[in-house]
């Protein structure tokens, strides 16, 4: 493993009136359903076991068997859901299936202090709301080569009824409108060639921690080189 400590410092600013965190920024990752978001987060975190990690999540939905409250969600009511959500306690929140989903401003935290790179891993609705929070985040979409080819896969992974595939494909043309307009994403990742979207991935976030370790926040860049095979079986 090779090894790269660097130096954190975590401090609040303000930009034209707007509060800015200056903790290492989220990474926010989001896509279709389908277009490989997991598949890339998968290998990103398995090369640099050390460098990222994921919020815990707030939801108002019953835990379901083996999750653990604190683990998997923090498992809420809905009145301390909407309390909090008043507070100001989150920094986006959803509704899916009547519940209420959303990320606490505290539990990015709680992965930024660990000198981590908080990942989130939302839809577009979500990702407006980080634009207009005070995280200073890194917006990254995945597009699938095609929408022929994002029912293949969906086909495929064998997650979906025919009624979840219909309403997954019908979002995936508005989210891609979204999400291939110029200027709102950092970078746009084409998943057609796994190794090759995963390296655009890789190479553009190892930038981005370069450009912070250089301003004096200590990342941990451990490395567990991925191999032909993490690439083989999609
Ligand atoms: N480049 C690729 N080539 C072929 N298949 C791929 C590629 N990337 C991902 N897949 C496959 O496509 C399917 C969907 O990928 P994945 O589950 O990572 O999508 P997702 O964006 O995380 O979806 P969701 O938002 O529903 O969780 C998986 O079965 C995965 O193995």
């Amino acid at each position: 493993m090779l090894s790269l400590t660097l130096l954190i410092s975590r401090a609040i600013s303000s930009i034209g009136g707007k509060m800015v965190s200056k903790g290492i920024q989220p990474l926010v990752i989001c896509g279709p359903s389908g277009s490989g978001k997991s598949t890339l987060l998968k290998r990103l975190f398995k090369e640099f076991p050390n460098t990222f990690g994921f919020s815990v999540s707030h939801t108002t939905r019953k835990p379901r068997q083996g999750e653990e409250d604190g683990v998997h969600y923090n498992f809420v009511g809905v009145e301390e859901m909407k309390a909090g959500i008043e507070k100001g306690e989150f920094i986006e929140t959803a509704v899916f299936s009547g519940n209420i989903y959303g990320t606490s401003k505290k539990a990015i935290e709680k992965v930024q202090s660990h000198g981590k790179i908080c990942v989130l891993d939302i839809e577009i609705e979500g990702v407006k709301q980080v634009k207009n929070s005070h995280l200073n985040a890194i917006f990254i979409f995945v597009e699938p080569p095609s929408i022929e080819e994002l029912e293949r896969r969906l086909r495929a992974r064998n997650t979906e009824t025919e009624e979840s595939l219909e309403k997954r494909l019908n979002t995936a043309r508005t989210e891609l409108k979204y999400g291939l307009a110029p200027g709102n994403f950092d970078l746009v990742v084409h998943n057609n060639n796994l190794k090759e979207a995963y390296h655009k991935l890789r190479d553009y976030v190892l930038c981005q921690i370069e450009r912070q370790v250089a301003q004096g926040f200590k990342i941990s860049i451990d490395r567990t080189p991925l191999s032909d095979s993490d690439f083989l079986h999609v």
